[in-house]
């Protein structure tokens, strides 16, 4: 595939003096557990139900959700990105959920003198919770550590579910796994891209407000068919690939992205489907969301079904998402230094527009945008 992209000729990230991770948080031990699934969903008229369930996931991973690790496992291997580039400028690494907090990734910038900071998310597409829920969260740490002093001037990596480097990763992890369905008939293999599903009025309002809507599962289907065309053209196969959801939550009332991966399993199974792969491309690591609801969940509904089940690796740490992640600061920064930036289908703003992912419950500041 001819997708990498040209990264800037100077190896710089000025004006920035560090790189700030955003990430999603979890617990990491059983205690742990019901603080951050309230933080979560603080607010949210998520079910008491849902909840207990939801800490039963965690329960059964002996209360720990391997998220962290993954991320201290990012930020190591980008920090190694970065070393072979040249580049010295430290990362620094904040939660929305759980420790350490994004307040907290500040004031050790602060004490380290970084003031002018790029902030990176663990989540590549467009959509409240994936993007403006986290600008929001940089504004109400921001405003925490105003009120002791402190000042930064923030600026964010666009979402980067379009970039041709993610597609890449995503790509060799789909081909790898797939290798090991060499006997297997095409049309008894089931391809299903997965991603968390989100209320059909959050995937409605998705995107910069330009009249369009439903940016999240456009990106998302974007990106599953142009992955469905490469492997098979790689693989010279003729596999089938669509997009189907995890993790739904709300009220049953409320209608969220369907079809679920364990109802579509079940549909398949009866029209003659042997075979699932799940793709998990709308999680950059292997969290909960994935070692739960696919590898234990879904891979029951397959057991059940007699299904095969093939779940492909998320791009992790792989060397092709690192090094594009890391092409993604060197643009942001050539691009807050006024320099032209390579464009590709579907590249979104480094700003977001006004009313871009809107919060439909309540409209609250949010850094990195235009409103
Ligand atoms: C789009 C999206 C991503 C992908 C982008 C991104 O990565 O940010 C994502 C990631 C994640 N979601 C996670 C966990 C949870 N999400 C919940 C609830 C919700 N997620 C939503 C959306 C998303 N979520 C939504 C619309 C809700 C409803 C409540 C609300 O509007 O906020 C709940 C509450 C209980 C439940 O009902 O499931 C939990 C525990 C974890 C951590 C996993 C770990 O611990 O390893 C991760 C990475
Ligand atoms: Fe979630």
């Amino acid at each position: 595939m001819t997708s990498q992209t040209n990264p800037p000729t100077t190896a710089d990230l000025s004006p920035y003096d560090a790189v700030l991770l955003l990430g999603f948080g979890g617990p990491e031990a059983p205690e742990e557990v019901m603080p951050f699934l309230r933080r979560v969903t603080a607010g949210r008229g998520i079910p008491d139900e849902r909840l207990e369930s939801v800490a039963e996931h965690y329960h059964h991973f002996g209360g720990r959700s391997p998220i962290n690790d993954q991320n201290r496992a990012l930020l190591a291997a980008l920090r190694a990105e970065l070393d072979s580039r040249g580049i010295d400028t430290p990362i620094v690494w904040g939660n929305r959920n759980s420790e350490p907090f994004i307040d907290d990734a500040l004031r050790e910038a602060h004490a380290a003198g970084q003031q002018r900071l790029v902030a990176l998310t663990t989540s590549a597409y467009s959509s409240y919770s994936s993007c403006r829920q986290y600008r929001e969260n940089l504004a109400d740490a921001l405003d925490t550590v105003t009120q002791e002093g402190l000042s930064f001037e923030i600026d964010k990596v666009a979402q980067y579910a379009p970039r041709p480097g993610f597609a890449e990763a995503n790509l060799g992890e789909l081909v790898r796994a797939l290798r090991a369905l060499d006997g297997a008939p095409d049309a008894e293999i089931a391809l299903l891209f997965v991603t968390h599903s989100i209320p059909d009025a959050m995937d409605d309002t998705s995107g910069p407000g330009d009249g369009e809507g439903n940016l999240y599962q456009r990106q998302h289907l974007a990106l599953a068919a142009r992955l469905t065309q490469e492997a098979n053209r790689v693989l010279g196969r003729d596999l089938t690939g669509e997009l189907v959801f995890c993790s739904r939550s709300g009220p049953p009332t409320q209608p969220w992205l369907e079809p679920d991966v364990n109802d579509r399993m079940r549909e398949l199974a009866t029209a003659g489907v042997r075979t699932v792969v799940t793709a998990p491309i709308g999680f950059v690591s292997d969290h909960m969301e994935v070692v739960y609801d696919l590898d234990t969940e879904a891979q029951e509904t397959a057991d059940e079904l007699g299904l095969t089940h093939v779940r492909v690796p998320t791009v992790g740490t792989d060397a092709a998402f690192v090094r594009d992640l890391v092409d993604a600061l060197l643009e942001r920064a050539a691009e807050a230094r006024g320099e032209d930036v390579p464009l590709f289908e579907g590249r979104m703003p480094s700003r977001c527009a006004v009313g871009c992912c809107p919060n439909l419950r309540q409209a609250r500041p949010a850094l990195c945008g235009s409103d």
